[in-house]
């Protein structure tokens, strides 16, 4: 396995299941009354975030202790990363002072660029380009609510809305799992228009084809479809229904087009919205949301029908999931260690206390 979570696309299929099958166990275990699983005991996390957070920042957070671990928070200017130290010397630096990073981060070469240098693993807490801890989560949330009789590869999956870092991020994982991904979104903010990221007209053009191009070797693979539309009729026989915010974190950058003009009514997430897609369709959403902007509250509140709460919750047991497979493990070697033992009971006799 890779020593970094960075993007889902450097993992298998099975590889991913398997740290939610590790993330439901945990959940179980936890919610069931069992012990804590101090799998990481004495770990220290860094977490750097170079944009706000409030999900990513507590799953993170007490994942670590749940896990018999520890976090530190580098909030927004509190860490630089490539200014007056090289990302190259911080990666260095920091992943010899810790034993696992995540980091949150403006721009996606960022990360990578840390992880290249890091010793310890770096998990990526979100960029302009993907967000792979939040798709880990709504992967186990699916799987948690899997309509009767199907599996995950049986499952349909439309996205409607601007195509954020989330909806590619889903888009990655649903055509991973061989599932059918569906964008329902205007042209000029679809996924091949490479929307939300960062460049001209035609530099998005180019990489937005670059993300189809990932998408589609996936379902090469899995089976899985990709549609991109902006007729509504694309969403009909969808299992999940997700959306995410029409103006986020990412687009102070690159909008100044009323986003309510591009999107609303049309792709608000409504009755009649989940609906077409379905009877017995639910809704997702990454949060934080816009209220009466993407989703209604009447879709967003509903207890059978909205899973956008048990979503958010599972940001932290899919973190601790994703914290337990990368994170070195110490193996106690206390035959090797003796030497050290006696040198620190020496050291500590000398100053009058006890020693080991
Ligand atoms: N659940 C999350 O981590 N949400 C982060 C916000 C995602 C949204 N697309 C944004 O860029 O603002």
């Amino acid at each position: 396995m890779v020593k970094d979570y960075i993007d889902t696309n450097d993992f298998t299929k099975e590889e991913l299941l398997g740290m939610v099958d590790l993330a439901i166990a945990m959940k179980g275990l936890i919610k069931e009354g069992g012990e804590y699983p101090l799998l990481l005991k004495h770990k220290t996390l860094g977490m750097i975030f170079q944009q706000v957070s409030t999900r990513t920042r507590i799953s993170f957070e007490t994942a670590m202790t749940d896990l018999g671990g520890h976090a530190q928070f580098f909030g927004p200017g509190s860490i630089q990363l490539g200014g007056h130290e090289s990302i190259e010397d911080s990666g260095r630096v920091m992943g010899s002072l810790v034993d696992i990073l995540m980091a949150r981060v403006d721009r996606h070469k960022d990360v990578v660029a840390l992880a290249k240098y890091s010793a310890a693993p770096v998990i990526n807490g979100m960029s302009e380009y993907n967000h792979p801890t939040q798709e880990l989560g709504d992967l186990m949330t699916m799987i948690e609510n899997l309509p009767e009789g199907k599996k995950i590869e049986d499952c349909k999956f439309a996205f409607i809305g601007d195509a954020t870092q989330t909806c590619v991020s889903l888009m990655f994982i649903c055509s991973k799992m061989g599932m059918d991904f569906v964008q329902f979104g205007p042209k000029g903010h679809q996924i091949p228009d490479g929307a939300l990221l960062i460049g001209t007209d035609e530099e998005r053009a180019v990489f937005g084809k670059e993300l189809m191009a990932i998408g589609e070797e996936n379902c090469k693979i899995s089976g899985g479809t990709i549609t991109v539309s902006d007729d509504i009729s694309c969403i009909e026989g969808a299992d999940f229904v997700y959306t995410d915010v029409w103006y986020g974190l990412y687009d102070e950058e690159v909008s100044s087009t009323s986003y309510m003009d591009v999107f609303y009514p049309k792709y608000q997430v409504t009755w009649d919205l989940m609906n077409a897609a379905g009877p017995d369709s639910k809704f997702m959403h990454c949060l934080p949301a816009n209220r009466g902007e993407e989703v209604v509250d009447e879709v967003m509140d509903d207890p059978e029908r909205s899973l956008c709460w048990d979503e958010a919750e599972n940001r932290k047991h899919s973190i601790r999931a994703i914290l337990a497979t990368l994170c070195p493990q110490s193996e106690p070697n206390p035959e090797k260690a003796t030497n050290y033992r006696a040198t620190i009971d020496e050291c500590m006799a000398k100053l009058g206390k006890q020693g080991l």
